[in-house]
This record gives C-alpha cells, sequence and structure tokens, in this order.
C-alpha cells in the first residue's frame, strides 16, 4: 500500500501550459496572463497538481490522451472543453458576463441563460475532474471568476474538505453585482470555501458588503457565519517570484537581447507597456496620452519612443476584436503624424515574447506605463520593479491596479486623466536619477519582500487556521458514553437547571421570526419536577409573546428573551422570570442570575 502526502490540488481554468496544434503537431509553451505566470512558480512543490484547460479545442480522444500524458509528467491534469463549452463558458458567461461586470464595464455584459447554463455544467466538470484526484486529506485552491461554483459544488460531495478559493480580478461594488440575475448562485458558491481570498482589501469589503446585502450574512472582522460552519475572508495581495525575473534580467541572453534592440533603437529613450489585449487595461487611453506628450512637449519627438506589447486575447470576443481594431488605427495615426525618416514614435507588437526578450524590454526601459482602467493586480508592474536590477526607471501605474495600493513609490496616475498621463511621462523622463533610485529602491525591496511565495504561504497558512478554528467551533455530537453519562449525573442531582435554546430546539425554525410560537406540547416535554427547573430562551421571544396562547405562563418552561428590550416586552406580559417583571431590567443578566 503507498501512503501518499497531503498535496495541494490547484484548480483554475487555464494551466499554465497552453496546447497548439502545428504543422509538426503539437507544442507546449507557457501561458500568458498573470494568474499562469505567477502560480507557475509554485504548483510543483510537494507533489502538487494543477487541474484546468489546455486552452485547445481538442476533439480527437487520442489527442486528449496524447495531451494528458504530457501534462501529467508536469504535475497537470487537463480538463477538455468542447466547441460549444468554450464559446458559452469561456468566451460568453466567464469574459462576456462576468469580466466585463466586475472590471465597471456592465454596458459590455450580456445576460444569456444558455451561458450561464455551460457555466453551471463547466464548473460541474471541473468538479467531477478533482474529486477524481483529490484524496480526504487534501487541500483544494480554487481560483478566478471562470469558477465561482466550484467551492460549493465541491463542499456538497465533500462536506469536511479543505476549500480556499483565491479571486484574481476586482470584486465590484454590490450596485455593480447586483445587476446580474444569478448574484446570489455566485456568492452561495464562493461561500462554498473555508477561505475567500482577494488582492486588496477594497474588493473584500465589496465582497463582504454584497454576502450582506443579498444573502443577510453579515460578518464579523471578515469572519462570515453560515449555519454549519463559517468562513473566512481575507486581502492577499498577490506577488511575482522575483528571484527569477532578477535572475532572467541578468541572465546573458537578456542582456543579448537589450543590446540589439538598444542599436535598432539608435539612442532613442523608451517607454514601455505591456498587456494582454483587454479593454480593462487602457491601452487606447495610453495611446491618446503618449500621443499627448508629443503634442504639449514637443521636444520629446524624435527622442522617445512607446514599444507596446499587445498579447492577443479572447479574440473571438465582440470587444476585444473591435478593441484591436482601435488600436490598430490610433497606432497608425500617431505613427503617420509624428514619424521621421530615422525614428519611430511607436513600436507596436502583436504578439507574445519568451522571458529572456520580456527582461530585456525591461531592462531597457527608463519608463513603464501601465494604465488600466480596472485591473485586479498588474503582475507586469511588479516584473518592470524586480528587472531594474540597477534601480534605475520609473513606475507610471494607474491607480486602479490592484498592484497601486503596495507600488505607492510609483508615478500613480487616473487613467481617464490623458493630459495628468502626459504630464506624468514628462515627470518620469525628466527625472533626476537619485529620485528615481529613492523610489526604485523602496518598490523593489516591497516585491522581494512579499513574493509569490509568501503570497501562497500566507494563504495556506490562513486556510488551515480558517479549519482550526471552524473545529473548535463546531458543535460536537454527543455519543452514547457521554449519553449515558449525563443522563446518569442528571438522574443523581439533588437539583436541576435545564437550560434550552427555543427556536430551533422547543419549537420549529419559522422564516418570520415574529411567528414561532410555543404549542401545548412544550409544557410536557419534561416531565414537571419540584427540583427542575426549565429554562429556555429565544431571540423572538420579546417580539412575539402577545401573540402566544394564553395559558402559557402556566407552562413549566420559563422564557428568557436574547435581548435586554426583548426582557422589557415579557415583563409587560408576566411571562419574564420575576426579577425581571418588578425591576424593569436593562439587561438580561439580572433574568440569568435570578434563574
Ligand atoms: O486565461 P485568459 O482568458 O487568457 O486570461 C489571462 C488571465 O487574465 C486574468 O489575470 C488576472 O490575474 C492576475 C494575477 O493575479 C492579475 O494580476 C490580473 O490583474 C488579473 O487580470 C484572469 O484573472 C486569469 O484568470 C486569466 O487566466
Ligand atoms: O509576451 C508576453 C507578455 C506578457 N506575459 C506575462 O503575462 C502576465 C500578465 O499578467 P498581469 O497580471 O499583468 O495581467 P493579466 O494578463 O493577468 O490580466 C505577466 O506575468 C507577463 O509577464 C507573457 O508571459 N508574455
Amino acid at each position: 500500500m503507498t501512503i501518499r502526502m497531503p498535496r495541494t490540488i490547484i484548480v483554475s481554468n487555464r494551466l499554465p501550459t497552453k496546447v497548439q496544434r502545428n504543422n509538426e503537431g503539437l507544442s507546449f509553451k507557457p501561458s500568458e496572463g498573470g494568474l499562469a505566470t505567477g502560480l507557475g512558480s509554485i504548483y510543483r512543490q510537494d507533489g502538487n497538481v494543477w487541474v484546468g484547460w489546455p486552452g485547445l479545442l481538442v476533439e480527437d480522444p487520442a489527442e486528449e490522451k496524447q495531451i494528458a500524458e504530457a501534462l501529467q509528467g508536469d504535475s497537470m491534469a487537463p480538463v477538455f472543453l468542447s466547441e460549444v463549452e468554450i464559446e458559452n463558458f469561456y468566451e460568453g458567461f466567464s469574459n462576456s458576463t462576468l469580466w466585463p461586470t466586475f472590471h465597471y464595464f456592465p454596458q459590455f455584459a450580456t445576460y444569456e441563460p444558455a451561458h450561464w447554463q455551460a457555466y453551471v455544467a463547466v464548473n460541474e466538470k471541473f468538479c467531477r475532474a478533482v474529486l477524481e484526484l483529490a484524496g480526504p486529506d487534501d487541500t483544494i485552491w480554487v481560483h478566478d471568476y471562470q469558477l465561482l461554483l466550484l467551492p460549493q459544488l465541491l463542499r456538497q460531495q465533500r462536506p469536511d474538505c479543505t476549500i480556499g478559493f483565491f479571486l484574481h480580478i476586482p470584486f465590484p461594488s454590490y450596485e455593480l453585482l447586483r445587476v446580474l440575475p444569478w448574484r446570489r448562485q455566485l456568492l452561495e458558491g464562493m461561500l462554498g470555501a473555508d477561505l475567500i481570498g482577494f488582492h486588496t482589501f477594497g474588493y473584500m469589503r465589496h465582497f463582504l458588503s454584497s454576502v450582506s446585502q443579498l444573502l443577510g450574512l453579515p460578518n464579523q472582522n471578515g469572519q462570515v457565519e453560515l449555519p454549519t460552519r463559517s468562513v473566512l475572508v481575507d486581502a492577499f495581495p498577490m506577488g511575482i517570484d522575483y528571484e527569477h525575473y532578477v535572475q532572467a534580467a541578468g541572465s546573458e541572453a537578456a542582456q543579448q537581447h537589450e543590446a540589439t534592440y538598444r542599436e535598432a533603437l539608435r539612442g532613442s529613450r523608451v517607454v514601455l507597456s505591456i498587456d494582454r489585449l483587454d479593454y480593462s487595461k487602457g491601452i487606447a487611453q495610453r495611446l491618446r496620452a503618449f500621443e499627448q506628450l508629443l503634442q504639449r512637449h514637443p521636444e520629446w519627438v524624435g527622442q522617445v519612443s512607446l514599444l507596446m506589447v499587445v498579447v492577443p486575447s479572447r479574440d473571438q470576443v465582440a470587444q476585444y476584436a473591435s478593441l484591436k481594431q482601435e488600436i490598430d488605427e490610433l497606432v497608425g495615426r500617431i505613427n503617420a503624424s509624428f514619424s521621421t525618416i530615422d525614428w519611430n514614435p511607436i513600436y507596436y507588437f502583436y504578439r507574445s515574447f519568451p522571458l529572456e526578450e520580456l527582461a530585456a524590454l525591461y531592462r531597457l526601459a527608463e519608463v513603464g506605463l501601465v494604465t488600466p482602467v480596472r485591473d485586479g493586480m498588474n503582475l507586469v508592474a511588479k516584473e518592470f520593479v524586480a528587472c531594474k536590477t540597477d534601480n534605475r526607471g520609473v513606475l507610471i501605474l494607474s491607480e486602479r491596479a490592484g498592484a497601486a495600493r503596495e507600488l505607492s513609490d510609483a508615478l500613480l496616475i487616473n487613467p481617464t486623466d490623458l493630459e495628468g498621463m502626459a504630464e506624468a511621462l514628462h515627470q518620469a523622463l525628466t527625472m533626476p536619477a537619485d529620485e528615481q533610485e529613492q523610489r526604485m529602491t523602496a518598490m523593489r525591496e516591497l516585491v522581494r519582500e512579499y513574493n509569490v511565495f509568501a503570497w501562497s504561504k500566507l494563504f495556506m497558512y490562513q486556510l488551515a487556521y480558517s479549519k482550526v478554528k471552524q473545529n473548535t467551533l463546531a458543535t460536537h455530537v454527543l455519543d452514547e458514553k457521554a449519553s449515558s453519562q449525563l443522563l446518569a449525573d442528571y438522574q443523581a442531582a439533588p437539583q436541576r437547571l435545564l437550560l434550552l435554546d427555543y427556536d430551533g430546539t422547543l419549537a420549529h425554525f419559522h422564516p418570520n421570526p415574529r411567528k414561532p410560537s410555543p404549542t401545548r406540547s412544550c409544557a410536557s416535554c419534561c416531565a414537571p419536577s419540584p427540583t427542575t427547573r426549565r429554562t429556555a430562551w429565544s431571540s423572538s421571544a420579546g417580539a412575539t409573546v402577545p401573540r402566544w396562547p394564553t395559558g402559557w405562563g402556566s407552562c413549566p418552561w420559563t422564557l428568557l428573551p436574547s435581548t435586554a428590550c426583548g426582557c422589557a416586552r415579557l415583563a409587560k406580559t408576566g411571562n419574564c422570570f420575576r426579577s425581571c417583571a418588578t425591576t424593569g431590567c436593562t439587561s438580561c443578566a439580572p433574568c440569568l442570575t435570578s434563574t
């Protein structure tokens, strides 16, 4: 028999490896996007496994098998999506409903029941894939908005299992979330986890507010109480594999690429931007701001170039296709207006680059320009900082990226303020070396310390803590031995005080708290005895007691309300314990003392 150590099953829609089909057959390449690049450094530890979609439509079972075997060798387990699932789940509900809503673009959101059904079905598919792999002691860590229902689906199958959930994108304000027809199901799905993490305190606050307003569940210091367990909610800003980027920047390959680029640029200074094609990234705004820089400060014409990497993304979604067209046109217009025979204002690349070339670009650029209108975190900002091993260079960062909460030494800009962005570019290009060093050193220190390993360690620690806390607070069912002992002690006692909850114990719960009233059978649920005092307490008693059937006063049970104002009401009806009736208590303590 093999004994396996508990491990972590990471689950996300996209695997860190993307599979592509070309003339030579299948190729395996690193996925772009911060979730894959960030977590890519940690999932291989301790026999962990990553469950997710390899990013390719596969219809041939033999090819599925080939891919599954190849990925298994690198600790990955693929979940294959059909053509309809890619359309309705990935492009549909995930990226045409949730993505625009959570990034404050409700005007781009669609609300298609067929997309929702596919979303439910694919979350169920992921659930089956995870359950096939996960042992009872394994920890399951679910990631991101494509899998909001998965924690609860897993919880239904494995009530005791440890489940963490992390959202990589912003959580919107209640006013945005409430627009979604399926808002309750989405929140309930997330609450299947033991710990829910967000990049920032602001996203966490929005989530807790929605849980309170839509599900009526309040929280105490981020702890949400459900009927059978509690869920902890907290902020964990994600970091990068700092050393990996420092090494890449210092590598021979990166330095060679940098030298080649410098030569080609003929001394032009470089502003760099790198993003996936996405309307949330503020790419069009950035181009307009760069155009304004050249108009407002013509001294930079011929001196500074914007090097812009746009990685193709979600191109089957209408908004992405039209954004591509807008960017192409803007770049064409600006280049046509300002280019000279030996200088280009914008170098635009619509493709992805391998790590050494990215590192060379980060080294080369004097200014990193990161301008999202909304972004969960933005790891590019942190990678730029990590690669600045000489502590020179300036980061311009949108205040609406999660990273801005940490990188306060960047020049923070509002991405809708084009003039402000143009002036920030001018400020960055003229910033004295000592100020650059001072700002960059502080940011590098932060990115180094709060790296992706620290992030995952803290999340896992909090997850384990939330489980321990749940177990401590959990109701323990009496076993046979304890029941017999209790009964024997009860029978042997000369005086007895029975303290029972009323709602759900002496009477059934009722959805309307004003409705539950005791039945006569309560009176007989314990045989009268002069040596036994019977007391029940109720949160609804104060509100409902005037409506109770007459005769309750003669019931052998004394009823205590669990709030002070309830005490006062009961005192008026004569149903409360004697001392309340005479003193008109202001707290429940006198009731309990006299009982
Ligand atoms: O999988 P895709 O549809 O190709 O999209 C790529 C990823 O984009 C999003 O990344 C987010 O995660 C980053 C790391 O936490 C964060 O820095 C960034 O702000 C987010 O946008 C998305 O959340 C991932 O699920 C996608 O895989
Ligand atoms: O050609 C490229 C361009 C970007 N990236 C990576 O894509 C990620 C983008 O993550 P970010 O958090 O900035 O935004 P996201 O795309 O996840 O919304 C970063 O790790 C980049 O290094 C990449 O692997 N190849």
